[in-house]
Parts: structure tokens; C-alpha cells; sequence
């Protein structure tokens, strides 16, 4: 399924309305409690990380995500953690790679019950200070049988100043993904990746 329609409400290019959301995700979310879901959702162990679960907060510093109604788009709050520092002062060029995967994901994940990253490309246009406050903005793109398209930026909170932007292509796996790796890397033990 291809969205059609653009609503351009803003210069980000959304391709969806709310309606059309609720109807595309009809197949993935529960029937009860979505409207409430996509609209505001402060994240809980669900959409952690797994390492991430047993602290309750994402390793990556991407703590909170909400949906602008205003600017049609999810937004989430972020801090690279020291951790994190490349060079002096700013970001490891992995963490903005790692955040914006975050970011991204989770919108996609607001709106299809579990996806995976096949493809993210990062443009770095400054660089990003550590533990200073950043927003993470993304937004879906277009929606195409399992695949969905995304885009998102990670942006200085003090000036909105945009410091990377990614698109991304995730694709939706049903529950036996992790079961099916977990046998794929058995078999290579086995095989010595031969097989
Ligand atoms: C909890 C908070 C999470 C936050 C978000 C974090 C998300 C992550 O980082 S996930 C971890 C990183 N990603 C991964 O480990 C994924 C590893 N890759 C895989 O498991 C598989 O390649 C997977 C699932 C993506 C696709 O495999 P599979 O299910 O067999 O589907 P497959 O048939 O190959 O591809 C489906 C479609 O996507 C397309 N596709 C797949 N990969 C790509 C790619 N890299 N580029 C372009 N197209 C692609 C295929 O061409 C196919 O298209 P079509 O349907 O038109 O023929």
C-alpha cells in the first residue's frame, strides 16, 4: 500500500492524516486504546531497547516522544551522554547515527508494531555538542507493503538549528524474526557459515 494524497501542511512533506494512520495501522495495533497511543505516548519497557528495559531509559539518551500536532511530526528531547563524546566536546559520529536510528524508529514503531532498520543515511551538517539539549524531529514518508520510508533530524533545542538529518527504510517483521536469527546463528556454529 502506497500513501497518496500529501498533506502539506508544513514543509516536511507528510504524506499522512490522521484518518489515513489509523486506517493503515489498523492491521498492526490493537484495536483498543490507538487513538491515545499515536497521539502522546511517554515510552515505556515496550519500546525500549532490550538492554535498555531493565533501566527504563534509552542508553542513548532519546527520553521522550510526542506527537506535534502542529508541525505534523513526532518530536523527542535528547542528550548525547559524555560517553558519547568524540571530539572535544561533541559527538561521536556513531551516537548520531545511533540516535536518529532511535528517533526514526520509534516514530515508525508509534504507528507499525515492530520494524527493523534495513537502511539509514545520515547527512552531518554540524557538529552535535554533548549534553547539551538537542530535539529529535521524524516523520513517515510513505508506506509500501512491509516497508516504511522515514526521515528525521536531530536539531539544537536552543535554536531549532538542524546538526543531522537521516532517511531511513524500516521494514516490518512479524514475531518469529528473533526466533529465525537465533536458528540462522546456530546453524552457521554448526556449519562454520558454510551452509
Ligand atoms: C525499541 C526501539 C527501536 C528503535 C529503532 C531501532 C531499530 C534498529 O536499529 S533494528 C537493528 C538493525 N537492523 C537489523 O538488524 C536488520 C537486519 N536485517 C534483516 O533482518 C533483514 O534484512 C530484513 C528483516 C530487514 C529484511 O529481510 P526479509 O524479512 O527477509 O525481507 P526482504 O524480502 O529481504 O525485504 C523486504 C523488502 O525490503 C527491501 N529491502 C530490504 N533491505 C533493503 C535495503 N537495505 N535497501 C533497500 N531495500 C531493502 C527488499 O528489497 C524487499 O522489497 P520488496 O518487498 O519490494 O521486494
Amino acid at each position: 500500500m502506497t500513501l497518496a494524497s500529501p498533506r502539506t501542511k508544513n514543509n516536511h512533506n507528510c504524506l499522512f492524516t490522521e484518518r489515513r494512520i489509523l486506517l493503515c495501522c489498523a492491521p498492526y495495533k490493537e484495536s483498543i486504546g490507538v487513538e491515545a497511543a499515536w497521539r502522546t505516548r511517554i515510552r515505556d519497557g515496550d519500546r525500549l531497547c532490550t538492554e535498555c528495559v531493565p533501566r527504563g531509559a534509552c542508553k542513548f539518551g532519546v527520553s521522550v516522544l510526542a506527537f506535534d500536532d502542529a508541525a505534523q511530526h513526532m518530536r523527542s528531547t535528547i542528550l548525547c551522554p559524555a560517553a558519547y563524546e568524540g571530539g572535544p566536546g561533541v559527538a561521536h559520529g556513531g551516537w548520531v547515527c545511533a540516535a536518529l536510528d532511535e528517533v526514526l524508529g520509534q516514530t515508525v514503531m508509534e504507528y507499525h508494531a515492530r520494524v527493523v532498520t534495513a537502511n539509514l543515511s545520515v547527512d552531518f551538517r554540524l557538529p552535535v555538542p554533548v549534553g547539551e539539549a538537542l530535539t529529535g524531529h521524524a516523520w513517515i514518508d510513505a508506506l509500501d507493503g512491509r516497508k516504511v520510508r522515514a526521515t528525521g533530524e536531530l536539531r539544537l533545542a536552543a535554536s531549532d538549528a538542524v546538526l543531522a538529518r537521516a532517511t531511513g527504510l524500516f521494514i516490518i517483521i512479524d514475531p518469529a524474526h528473533y526466533v529465525r536469527h537465533a536458528d540462522w546463528l546456530a546453524q552457521q556454529k554448526v556449519t562454520g557459515g558454510t551452509a
